[in-house]
């Protein structure tokens, strides 16, 4: 093995989550060192629970099998060779700690999503972290981050335009920001800093929660008054992507003031890698999703007032240990620090005591969202040719998930079972592919975390059901979406379309002739609008296949005037009213018609059907 811990490499294999999270397979290490300057950032966002690393052994999965323990020592290690340069080295979050693996979404009855989870987050030395969408879309993981998380980053959890209302002092409802609206703070090297929080233009959130839009935000009095003193930098963290999204509004009110002071944005949102420069003194980036990258972003600043441009530097890591301990020069004995290694461990104590290694069932073969996935021997180094799952078919996780899974987990115990039924969900609803093999409950909520419910309208006519799905995804809407919908979508934070069309663009421009040299393994290659090469480590990437917004099950044959019963997820409830509404005229169709169709949810099912039919 590549790094020397074959003793441990059985363990990659167990479906039992990992004591400790080794790559199982060599691994590429980094292309060359990084390129240090005055001010250097970590960067981390959307990582979604996953702080046990990748543990799956087919590639790209091994390219991210460091868990947060091993980042942790990675950055111990980073801040020891900043102090030793004289520089100063930031760790910066942008959000979307809720939502994706069993170590968030596993929770026992009458717990939070993710409050265990997070006491990991604050064992590192952030120094400034931003809300994401996936904090507000239920009340209470709102209220935990307010209550518990925000209060561990005194002044520098940061939600500049977010808000929750709370019980007051004489029991009267308040509404305040749910951390700080902004931070100001000196760097261990004396540089002054102002620093934000931004969240795009959510509109998904829960009830007493409220985003602000940001346009609206750079009008308000606390942000004149924060931005009117020039720091050395501006540190713009935010759950916002860096391109065609807000972030202009924000660089342009602060230019307006300090048309030369150095800014570095660190967004998050659309899971991509991404990089872009608003002006030749800032830089925009961008770091990926569910911790498979991790960003590191430097500049040498230079003198007040200069009009200079910056030199900035930026790099997407693979979150590995063959990664970590390269650009730390520390060797597999002399990586692992105190905390580090008691990070891990407490990560595995809670997998464990979440049950994440339940078993439901030995699943046949692997399922993919989008992307080739297999067991085989070759694609153990990522070399092997791809095989074909798009949507749909038999290897697609989609098509598993609409024809098989859901219409057999809510026929369990169902009265209205034998009614006959169209069911929709949005394939947002699944977030991550199902590999061949054991199933687990840490598979089941990686794969399905939401606790989204199944709801029901009886008597709809089969003639208008059926169009409901093509009328959702606007038959080729992946080409034509009109610009109204999609703003709409991805206020509600849909924004898969932008992560497919990153996979796809870059599967497109080299993929076939990179995959047939067969000397890359298999992992993301990026292509942003900032000078130079951003990816740490080379790969070939992944085949791509696009898939629709919206699934729907088989439709009963029958005739048009058939009535059935339309099933389809709360999450898309506004959507499917306005839909169905559109396409008849007898009824208006109000929240009030929809019924609850089974006492399952959507982080069941997968576990539901296992048990069933894989067993
Ligand atoms: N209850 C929910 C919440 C979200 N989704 C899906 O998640 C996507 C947004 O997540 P990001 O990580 O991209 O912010 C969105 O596309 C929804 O499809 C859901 O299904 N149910």
């Amino acid at each position: 093995c590549a790094d020397g811990h074959d003793d441990h490499a059985s363990e990659a294999h167990m479906h039992l989550p990992q004591k400790r999270a080794y790559p199982s397979v060599p691994l590429t290490p980094p292309s060359r060192p990084l390129v240090w300057g005055d001010v250097n950032i970590i960067h981390t966002t959307d990582s979604h629970g996953w702080l046990l690393g990748h543990q799956k052994p087919s590639f790209p999965e091994p390219n991210y099998s460091g868990d947060f323990g091993d980042f942790a020592s990675f950055v111990s290690h980073m801040k020891e060779i900043a102090l030793e340069k004289g520089v100063d080295l930031l760790l910066v979050d942008s959000g979307d700690l809720h939502d994706g693996t069993g170590l968030t979404d596993g929770y026992p009855a009458g717990g939070v999503d993710a409050h265990d989870a997070n006491k990991f987050f604050d064992k590192l030395p952030y120094d400034v972290l931003a809300i994401g969408n996936h904090e507000l879309y239920d009340y209470p993981n709102t209220l935990d981050i307010y209550e518990n998380f925000a209060p561990k980053y005194p002044g520098r959890y940061l939600s500049s335009n977010v808000n929750i209302t709370v019980a007051g002092p004489n029991g009267t409802a308040v509404s305040v920001p749910v951390g700080s609206r902004f931070a100001k703070f000196h760097t261990l090297f004396g540089r002054k800093v102002t620093a934000l929080g931004v969240l795009y233009d959510f509109t998904g959130n829960d009830h007493n929660t409220t985003v602000q839009k940001v346009e609206a935000m750079v009008n308000e009095t606390w942000f004149k008054e924060a931005i009117a003193e020039e720091p050395d930098f501006f540190l713009l963290a935010g759950h916002m992507p860096v391109y065609k999204d807000k972030w202009p509004f924000v660089f342009n009110a602060i230019r307006a003031v300090h048309p030369t002071t150095p800014i570095f944005i660190l967004g998050g949102h659309t899971h991509i890698r991404d990089c872009v420069q608003l002006d030749g003194r800032s830089m925009s980036l961008e770091s990926g999703r569910y911790m498979e990258t991790v960003g590191f972003l430097s500049a040498n600043l230079d003198h007040k007032n200069s009009t200079a441009n910056i030199t900035f530097n930026r790099r997407y890591l693979d979150p590995n240990r063959v990664t970590y301990e390269y650009h730390t020069g520390r060797g597999n004995h002399s990586f692992d620090t105190w905390l580090g290694q008691e990070i891990t461990r407490g990560l595995n104590e809670l997998a464990e005591s979440y049950d994440l290694s339940y078993l439901y069932g030995t699943a046949p073969q692997d399922y993919s969202l989008s992307r080739w996935v297999s067991t085989s021997p070759e694609a153990r180094t990522g070399t092997d040719s791809p095989s074909s799952d798009p949507y749909p078919s038999n290897g697609s996780l989609l098509t598993l998930f609409i024809e098989q899974v859901i219409p057999v987990a809510l026929a369990i115990n169902n009265t209205r079972a034998a009614i006959p039924n169209i069911i929709i969900t949005n394939s947002g609803e699944l977030r991550f592919d199902l590999y061949k093999g054991p199933f687990t409950k840490n598979d089941q909520l990686t794969a399905s975390p939401f606790t989204d419910s199944f709801l029901y309208i009886p008597n709809v006519t089969l003639g208008v059901a059926s169009k409901v799905l093509p009328t959702l995804n606007k038959a080729g809407a992946n080409e034509k979406r009109s610009l109204e919908r999609e703003e709409e979508l991805y206020g509600r934070g849909v924004v898969d379309m932008r992560y497919r069309a990153w996979l796809e663009e870059m599967d497109r421009r080299d993929g076939e002739v990179k995959r047939a040299a067969q000397n890359l393994t298999l992992g993301y290659v990026t292509q942003d609008s900032c000078p130079g090469v951003g990816d740490d480590t080379v790969h070939a990437p992944l085949p791509y296949y696009g898939s629709p917004d919206f699934l729907s099950s088989i439709p009963p044959t029958g005739a048009d005037d058939t009535v059935i019963d339309l099933v389809f997820i709360n999450f898309i409830q506004d959507q499917l009213l306005g839909v169905l509404n559109g396409l008849q005229s007898e009824k208006v169709y109000a929240d009030s018609d929809v019924l609850s169709y089974s006492p399952f949810l959507a982080d069941e099912v997968l576990g539901l059907f296992a048990a069933e039919k894989w067993n």
